[in-house]
């Protein structure tokens, strides 16, 4: 799927790069931050400089950035995020605008108070940093069909969903649909990004939203392109303008609709033929949740299960496909693991892992050389900005910042995962840095961020765990695996990572595995 970064129209005029803008002198520039300073003062983002805060100290609404254009705010951000917010907060946390929405991007300093809050809404922050939901009122997301409450019943529900004595009872469906998809590849060359995301997205659909709708892949594929089209269909504009009805937002509504009609179709299909208690939706119905409540909850579920894993499985193999010595530990690590439920090497690998159970795959220690390769792929490869919404009416504190009502704060992982100051050589790939001795992510508080940390941890880290696993053994033990690029020339190495995207991308420039069957 593209990732936003590939959509977005740069008009040239309003988008010179973020470091020629910052380095820009004279007029232009003085004239930039007069008429930012006056339009932002107008938006009310400087109406208090300083408050005293509860524990004593003093803690302030943080100072306007001079990175903006007149009235329309930060554009800058949407042409590079870590370009923008590494450079508009480098030195502390800065103000800015885009259009109606009031943000703040937060420094390296305010991380562990922006992970530890509780009262700001991380969902509402996202919906309104990538799809441009309106972040007007209550009453108008309800009329527009965004029933704001869902959020928390949301994860109620998903971690019900995902819990593993749900998970078990499904492994062999999950198995047979990773084999259906990862075997008989031999001499062939794929695009791991898009062969995963296929395979993720029929397991996530499968595990949170109907069973139906997995078993038949065409279903399932068409799902899949709607979200493409959404991801497509959200741009700067509609996150500018979220009350613009224009043709991104009326695809968006197209899209949902068309969502919306598959949920209903299966919903009405069950009652005619009864019911399937042991099915994610029949779950959801006996909850009480409505059609639009499901709808609602599916494509919430399917977008956040789906993005991360569907670009970090993928990037795990790559990245060990490029390290060889580490692909030739993981095999041995994955055989010997294979090995203690079924040691018998002469049968098909599709039957010598099926007896394996779920909690296998995520106990602690199973893997401790993929584990830390695992790890160093997910440091290496989030780097985007993570969200809050200030959706009080009270100013809300997080350390030395003042988060006025309906302010949106941002922060970007890099600030932590690509900090020479924290690991050592952040752009090389090396598992290494977690060992003993090493331990790089502990040498200062929330150093790696790659899983959440604080208030909201990865709610799917265990169920994205096994996806990932999964996928790797299939990848690695059925197949010699050699990375190469569009044209089929081989590549020593994965091209440098790219941290101005808006969620975590596969790489900028396109990357194929070739599999030959194994010697
Ligand atoms: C390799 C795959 C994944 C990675 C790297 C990942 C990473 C993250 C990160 C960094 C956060 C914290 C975001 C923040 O602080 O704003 C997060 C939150 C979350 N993740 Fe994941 N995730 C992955 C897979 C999944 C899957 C498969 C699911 C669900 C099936 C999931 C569900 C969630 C939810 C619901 C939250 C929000 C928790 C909250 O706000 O309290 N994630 N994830």
């Amino acid at each position: 799927m593209t990732n936003h970064t590939s959509m977005l129209v740069a008009p040239s005029i309003l988008a010179p790069s973020t470091v020629n803008h910052v380095n820009a002198n004279g007029a232009a520039l003085l004239s930039t931050m007069v008429v930012a300073l006056v339009a932002s003062l107008a938006m009310g983002l400087l109406r208090r400089q300083k408050v005293g805060a509860t524990d004593g100290s003093l803690a302030s609404i943080p100072p306007y950035t001079p990175i903006t254009y007149p009235f329309l705010g930060s554009l800058q951000y949407f042409f590079g995020h870590w370009d923008f917010l590494k450079t508009a907060a480098e030195k502390g946390s800065v103000s800015f605008h885009l259009a109606s929405h009031k943000c703040i991007a937060l420094s390296l300093e305010t991380r562990q108070a922006f992970f530890s809050d509780f009262k700001t809404d991380s969902a509402l922050g996202y919906a309104i940093m990538l799809a441009g939901t309106p972040n007007l009122s209550k009453d108008f997301m309800k009329a527009v069909g965004i029933d704001v409450t869902l959020g928390g019943r949301s994860y109620k529900y998903l971690t019900a969903l995902i819990r593993k004595e749900r998970v078990i009872t499904n492994m062999p469906i999950l198995y047979a649909y990773a084999y259906t998809q990862m075997g008989g590849l031999a001499g062939t060359t794929i695009d791991p990004f898009d062969t995963f995301r296929e395979v993720i997205f029929r397991l996530t659909v499968n595990t949170t939203t109907s069973l139906n709708v997995a078993a038949d892949p065409d279903a399932c594929n068409a799902l899949l392109k709607i979200f493409h089209g959404l991801d497509l269909a959200a741009t700067p504009v509609t996150v500018l303008f979220p009350w613009f009805f224009g043709p991104d937002r009326m695809r968006r509504f197209y899209l949902m609709k068309q969502f919306y009609n598959t949920i209903r179709n299966t919903i009405n299909e069950r009652k005619l033929k009864g019911r399937n208690d042991d099915d994610p939706m029949q779950f959801l119905i006996d909850e009480g949740l409505s059609t639009i409540e499901i709808t609602q909850f599916a494509i919430a579920v399917l977008f956040t299960g789906n993005a991360n894993t569907a670009v970090i499985a993928p990037a795990l193999v790559c990245d060990l496909a490029t390290h060889p010595s580490y692909l030739s530990q993981v095999r041995e690590e994955i055989e010997a693991f294979i090995s203690l439920f079924n040691a018998d090497t002469s049968l098909p690998l599709k039957t010598r892992i099926q007896t394996i159970a779920y909690d296998e795959w995520i106990r602690p220690g199973a893997f401790p050389i993929m584990e830390r390769c695992l790890k160093e792929t997910i440091r290496l490869r989030v780097g985007t900005p993570l969200h809050r919404l200030n959706h009080t009416d009270k100013d809300i504190q997080m350390g030395s910042v003042i988060v006025p009502p309906g302010t949106i704060a941002s922060f970007h992982t890099s600030f932590v995962h690509h900090n020479e100051d924290i690991f050592t050589a952040p752009f090389e790939w090396d598992p290494e840095r977690f060992t003993q001795g090493r331990e790089e992510d502990k040498k200062s508080p929330m150093a790696f961020v790659g899983w959440g940390v604080g208030r909201h941890p990865c709610l799917g880290q265990k169920f994205a765990t096994f996806e990932t696993f999964l996928l790797t053994a299939l990848t690695v033990m059925l197949y010699d695996i050699e990375v190469v690029d569009q044209h089929g020339k081989g590549l020593i190495e994965m091209p440098p990572v790219d941290l101005n995207n808006p969620v975590v991308s596969p790489p900028p420039t396109p990357v194929h595995l070739k599999l030959s069957a194994r010697a």
